[in-house]
């Protein structure tokens, strides 16, 4: 960057957890199991058989780690609500305790000064909606606006921020497609249904909202920029069937109101035929989009299923845990093709972050405080925040930044053996360890950035 980077004012500086990956705690108070109560709990689905039983302790640390978030600095917090806290059935009955759970974290959150940004939906799938079908069944966009209307009433205006559905690409591509994650379902033909049934869901969550709400309502998608491995036809063409798959499966009918064409092709025989009237539901005016970015996507061609598409491994930048290829350049040309696709929507980066190897907690400084070192995280930041501001030079509308994340936390399948956090957990005694990059973090923003 050649000089020193100007953020637009307003532009909102914060941190993304998701519940069943921070609070533990998942039945207290009569909230009902949810499918990754379930999943997690079912043999062999998780590394170890990690839980989230007991996760961060939010559920019963919120306070603090509120604190936590005023001494860093941050503007605004990204967390989820689990639905089957509120809704232990998943629809009528209402769990007063649940809800009164996240009314409490909102108002500490407005009392320290940080904005909520509330994510209805992180893939906890009450498990009793499970049993009725879950996302298979039609009646789940039915389902998921009761549930939002319940959450509406109950904190709409001190929450201005909403958002409907943190990226149903992994929820159908994870659990109905290949089945590594809740509700672990292996079939090319649920994998579209499943999609619909979350857009259609979203799009009525949306509507709910516009008879309910006041503020804003967006959408998160995960989109990764797809670059073809060589410029042989093959890879071409399989580059841009993955392109239509991750990056325009979602945002094409929640904003255009059609599916990308390539997607009759890559499900063949389990590519249904849509009701029209269903696209007027999940086509909703919207008020910003949040992009989760992590990493690119190099594709080859290959027979593998269904995409007749597969990532290619770039050995040089891949020192992350998850071994995805560090690639700040990446975000720019999402941003910009975001813009160009879809117009001026309002952006918002809900998730960006990485785990690295983080060193052991140590007194290095012998002020008997523990430091964790973590300069690859702090580089990597740096790099994508750098690399938001590049696309805001290039015109893009870019609201904020969310770090992914605030906390180490279980990381679905994957148990607590990757660390995302800007802060340390110790998961034996819960203490947190602000880490090298929480410390630049604050000064990032109280910088406004210009201290990139
Ligand atoms: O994997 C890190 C985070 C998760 O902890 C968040 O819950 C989730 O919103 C999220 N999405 C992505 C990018 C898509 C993805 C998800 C899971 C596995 C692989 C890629 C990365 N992350």
């Amino acid at each position: 960057m050649s000089q020193v980077p100007t953020f637009p004012d307003g532009f909102l500086w914060g941190a993304a957890t998701a519940a069943h990956q921070i609070e533990g705690s998942p039945l207290a108070d009569d909230a009902g199991p949810s499918i990754w109560t379930r999943f997690a709990h079912t043999p062999g689905m998780t590394l170890n058989g990690d839980t989230g039983d007991v996760a961060c302790d939010h559920y019963r640390r919120w306070k603090d780690d509120v604190r936590l978030m005023r001494d860093l600095g941050l503007q605004a917090y990204r967390f989820s609500v689990a639905w089957a806290r509120v809704l232990p059935d998943g629809t009528g009955r209402i769990n007063q305790a649940g809800l009164d759970f996240y009314s409490r974290l909102v108002d500490e959150l407005l009392a320290n000064g940080i904005e909520p940004l509330l994510t209805l939906y992180h893939w906890d799938l009450p498990a009793a909606l499970d049993d009725r079908g879950g996302w298979l069944n039609r009646d789940s966009a039915d389902w998921f606006a009761e549930y939002a209307s319940v959450m509406y009433r109950a904190l709409d205006g001190r929450v201005k921020k909403w958002v409907t559905l943190n990226e149903p690409w992994v929820i159908t591509d994870g659990g109905y497609l290949h089945g590594a994650l809740a509700p672990g379902h292996r079939s090319l033909f649920e994998a579209p249904i499943a999609s619909h049934n979350l857009m259609r869901a979203h799009g009525a969550a949306v509507r709910a909202y516009r008879e309910a709400g006041a503020h804003e309502i967006g959408l998160v998608v995960n989109i990764e920029p797809k670059y073809p491995a060589s410029d042989s036809e093959a890879d071409r063409v399989a580059t841009r069937r993955a392109h239509a798959y991750m990056n325009e499966q979602y945002l094409h009918p929640a904003l255009l109101g059609r599916y990308p064409e390539e997607l009759e092709d890559v499900f063949g025989a389990a590519w249904p035929e849509w009701p029209k009237q269903d696209f007027e539901l999940i086509r909703q005016q919207l008020d910003f989009v949040g992009i989760n970015y992590y990493t690119r996507g190099v594709t080859e061609a290959n027979d593998s299923y269904p995409l007749k598409a597969g990532s290619v491994r770039q050995p040089l930048a891949t020192y992350t845990e998850t071994g995805w290829e560090v690639y700040p350049k990446g975000l720019t040309d999402l941003l910009v093709w975001f813009k160009q696709t879809y117009g001026d929507i309002p952006v918002y980066v809900t998730e960006n972050g990485a785990a690295m190897y983080d060193p052991p907690i140590a007194d290095v400084d012998g002020d008997g405080r523990g430091r964790v070192r973590d300069p690859l995280r702090i580089d990597y930041l740096r790099k994508h925040i750098a690399a938001i501001h590049d696309a805001i030079r290039a015109g893009v509308d870019v609201r904020g930044y969310m770090l992914w994340s605030l906390l180490d936390n279980l990381e679905w399948s994957l148990g607590y053996s990757k660390r995302f956090g800007m802060v340390h957990v110790n998961y034996a005694t819960q203490e947190r360890t602000p880490k090298d990059s929480a410390h630049w973090y604050s000064g990032v923003i109280r910088s406004h950035g210009r201290s990139l």
